[in-house]
């Protein structure tokens, strides 16, 4: 949903200028892929568990954003390629892994059990909805569709991650169900898009 040209115009005022600023200091796509990914894996894995919601959630949003950069940077410096595309997309699960496993350990180790699940739920639920699109594509099938793509999933998982530092109740349990059932209907939307295209395309054009 939010990964689309409109979306990326609206944050390009603020994306574009840093993204060549980070070039002009000499970064590469790439080092802004690993930086991100690193610093958000340590984040995650450092504040999450200890419930520290709040720092926990602004250090993982000034590095996530570097997922916006990387591809920016490419773009700008005519570097986009199917390498960097190759690293971005794997990284992104390592990211994911470690955000929604941060959750994980955080809740359980507070003795909130359930929820934890459901926040495993959404985290191997996750997988399944970028390996489908994956999957489809080695199959010459586009399947940029659902409900809760990766965008969706993180913003949604850092607004309630923030709101529970701030202390607002129940917010984390009812947000991770949410994110449990969205993420597994959007698994469900991707299977049911590339049955149809694969219906409609010529089984030489499916390979
Ligand atoms: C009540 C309010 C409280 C507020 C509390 C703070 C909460 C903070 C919340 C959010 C802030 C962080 C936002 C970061 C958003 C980044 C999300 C993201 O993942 O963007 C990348 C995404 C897709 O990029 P890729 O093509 O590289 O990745 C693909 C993706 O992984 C696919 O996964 P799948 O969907 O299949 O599961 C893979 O399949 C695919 O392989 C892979 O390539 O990009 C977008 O979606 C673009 C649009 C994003 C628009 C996000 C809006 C962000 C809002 C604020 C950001 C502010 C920007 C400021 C920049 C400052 C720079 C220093
Ligand atoms: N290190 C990188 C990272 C990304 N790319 C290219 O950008 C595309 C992803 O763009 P985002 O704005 O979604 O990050 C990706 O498909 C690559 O083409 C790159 O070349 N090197
Ligand atoms: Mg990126
Ligand atoms: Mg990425």
């Amino acid at each position: 949903m939010l990964n689309n040209a409109a979306a990326r115009r609206a944050v390009s005022g603020i994306v574009d200028p840093v993204a060549k600023g980070l070039l002009r200091i000499g970064l590469s796509p790439d080092a802004v892929t690993l930086i991100g990914t690193v610093a958000t894996c340590v984040a995650a894995l450092w504040f999450f568990p200890r419930q520290q919601w709040v720092a926990g959630t602004l250090v993982i949003a000034a590095f996530v954003v570097a997922d916006l950069l990387d591809g920016t940077m490419a773009r700008i410096s005519g570097r986009s390629g199917p390498w960097g595309a190759f690293l971005d997309s794997t990284l992104d699960r390592v990211a994911d892994g470690a955000i929604f496993g941060g959750v994980v350990l955080g809740l359980a180790l507070s003795g909130d059990t359930l929820s934890a699940a459901a926040c495993l739920l959404a985290l191997v639920g996750g997988g399944v909805v970028s390996y489908a699109k994956a999957r489809a594509e080695s199959i010459g099938v586009e399947c940029n569709v659902g409900i809760a793509e990766r965008a969706e999933r993180v913003i949604l998982l850092l607004v309630a991650t923030f709101l529970t530092g701030l202390g607002v109740p129940y917010v984390l349990p009812v947000a991770v169900w949410i994110l449990a059932g969205l993420t597994w209907i959007t698994v469900g939307q991707r299977i049911l898009h590339v049955r149809r295209q694969l219906r409609v395309l010529p089984p030489e054009d499916a390979a």
